[in-house]
């Protein structure tokens, strides 16, 4: 396929740039502990200082991707499928999640709601970063608001988050990992003066898994 094409399907969301793909454990949030297929999208150009995966950042190192290749692949192996990256709303989630769906898979989504809101989802876990705030549309649909700690602010700037999405998200503080030392007494003293927030721990760093 010549460069063109390819540069016309990924703007389509009928290929995508994909870092890599693996069954595990869903580490984090609502359905930590749960089984799971992830697949990780290149691409994000949030840039936040303390992100697990940089090498997810430059999209063009990772190969463009055909969606019903990643469909087919991951309906082999689960019948949830996370979709993280990177941002995968950098990209038109479209494609992607109609053919999970039409296949009858649950489709989970890992996002700072940086961009508009593209796809199908089942589940919207957003995780909002103050250097590029979430769009608005998306509080609203928010399954899940996982607000990362890493200083002392980041408490009230969760409140501020809070006060944006629906009255059924359900709210986790999860400590920023090189911080967890640290922050971990904090978040323990504010989800028991704060009862609405609860704790999550990136679970599958500490069971070794990916
Ligand atoms: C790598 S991001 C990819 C998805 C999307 N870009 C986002 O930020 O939500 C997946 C999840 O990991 C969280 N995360 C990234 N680096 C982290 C770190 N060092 N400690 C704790 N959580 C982290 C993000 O906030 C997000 O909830
Ligand atoms: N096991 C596992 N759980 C996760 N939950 C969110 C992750 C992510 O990087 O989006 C993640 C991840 O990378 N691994
Ligand atoms: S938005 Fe997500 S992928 Fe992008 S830098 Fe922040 S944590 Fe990493
Ligand atoms: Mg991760």
């Amino acid at each position: 396929m010549i460069k063109e094409e390819v540069s016309g399907l990924v703007a389509k969301g009928e290929m995508l740039p994909l870092m890599e793909e693996f069954y595990t454990i869903q580490g984090e949030g609502y359905h930590k502990g749960t089984a799971a297929y992830f697949i990780r999208v290149g691409g994000c150009d949030v840039g936040c200082h303390w992100c697990d995966v940089k090498e997810s950042w430059n999209a063009e190192t990772h190969p463009p991707t055909a969606v019903e290749h990643i469909i087919e692949n991951a309906a082999k192996h689960s019948d949830t499928i996370v979709i993280t990256g990177g941002e995968p709303l950098t990209w038109d989630m479209g494609p992607l999640t109609a053919g999970l769906k039409a296949r009858g898979l649950k489709t989970h989504i890992e996002t700072s709601g940086a961009y508009p809101l593209t796809g199908t989802w089942d589940w919207i876990c957003l995780s909002p970063k103050k250097i590029k705030l979430p769009l608005n549309d998306i509080y609203e649909k928010a399954d899940e608001l996982k607000v990362i700690i890493y200083n002392q602010h980041d408490f009230a700037f969760a409140e501020e988050q809070a006060a944006k999405v629906n009255t059924d998200c359900i709210l986790y503080l999860q400590p920023e990992w090189s911080r967890r030392e640290k922050m971990i007494p904090d978040i323990v003293n504010f989800v028991m003066k704060n009862p609405r927030w609860k704790v999550s721990l990136q679970t599958h760093k500490y069971l070794n898994i990916p």
